[in-house]
């Protein structure tokens, strides 16, 4: 495919993730005729065309008339998928998988040869154009293939290229990584309403810190560890509270949690 010559995008599986990239890209200005969608549920089909105005067509039309094919489903649900509009892909045309854990030469062998397949960790910011999205070339990806793939992703967030190599890591980072602070903010607004204090306040102490250190890491580039001592005054509060979490653990805890996250792609590959 010449990047010049970009055409439609069909994303078939359109859940969570699908979604959110579709809709930032709607947002970020590009033409909703851009874009088709490949459901395997008429009402899912209905609901997106009634939110979006986005043309729903069958997986097999869909996949036929576009040049790049964004794959959203599940890691499970891939392989299906791949063997129902394999008979209508042609050399050139590009995937961009953002199923976990499952790799190009495995999408390559599912498909005709020639496809070019490009392999993406996202995460669920770019529902704020916040993303972060690490791609991977396949086997067949030339520049023009991973620079359309970078316009796709780069409508919600920041894009890297890494090394294949390196994407179950990512996805132990960024890719699940918004769970985990998600988990640490709930941790700490139940915590909040256990010392006292209402819960709508707890909320908002806790998400506006969540964002403060999360815009102060970003814009002074300093390591978190001096943000970390900055906060923490010799015989202070802080200190009190960092001795607990280091009693407990949590940092041991956290390699073991990214170790297991990595894991389960590896996982979800040999699965497929
Ligand atoms: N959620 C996240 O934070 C992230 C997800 N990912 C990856 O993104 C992918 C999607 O995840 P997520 O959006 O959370 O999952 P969802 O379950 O929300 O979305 C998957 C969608 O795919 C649809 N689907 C499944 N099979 C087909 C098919 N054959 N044809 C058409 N549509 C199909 C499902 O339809 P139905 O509605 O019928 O179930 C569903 O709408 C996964 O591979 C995941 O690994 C990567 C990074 C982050
Ligand atoms: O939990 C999952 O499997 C997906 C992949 C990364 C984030 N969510």
């Amino acid at each position: 495919m010449a990047g010049d010559q970009a055409g439609k995008t069909a994303f078939i599986g359109v859940g969570v993730m699908g979604e959110t990239i579709l809709a930032g890209l709607l947002r970020s200005g590009r033409p909703v005729g851009d874009f088709i969608v490949g459901v395997r549920r008429q009402e899912r089909g209905d609901e997106l065309a009634t939110k979006y105005g986005v043309t729903v067509l069958p997986n097999l039309d869909a996949a036929a008339s576009a040049d790049t094919v964004v794959l959203g489903m599940k890691p499970q649900d891939l392989a299906g998928a791949l063997q129902e509009i394999a008979p209508v892909l042609r050399p050139g045309q590009l995937l961009v998988s953002l199923a976990a854990g499952i790799t190009t030469a495995f999408i390559e062998t599912h498909v005709p040869g020639g496809v070019a397949v490009v392999r993406v960790m996202p995460n669920t910011p770019a529902l704020v154009d916040e993303g972060m999205h690490a791609l991977s070339a396949g086997s067949h990806c030339d520049e023009a293939h991973l620079v359309e793939a970078e316009g796709l992703l780069g409508a919600t967030g920041k894009v890297v290229r890494i090394a294949e190599k390196l994407q179950n890591a990512a996805t132990a980072v960024s890719g699940s990584g918004p769970a985990y602070i998600f988990y640490v903010v709930e941790a700490m607004i139940d915590a909040g309403v256990m010392l006292g204090l209402p819960r709508p306040l707890a909320t908002e102490l806790a998400v506006q810190t969540l964002y403060g250190s999360a815009t102060m890491l970003r814009e002074t580039q300093q390591h978190p560890t001096i943000l970390r001592e900055q906060v923490t005054s010799p015989g202070g509060t802080t200190a009190a509270a960092l001795r607990y979490l280091e009693d407990h653990k949590v940092k041991a805890a956290f390699l073991s949690a990214m170790e297991a996250c990595r894991d389960r792609a590896q996982q979800l590959a040999a699965d497929s």
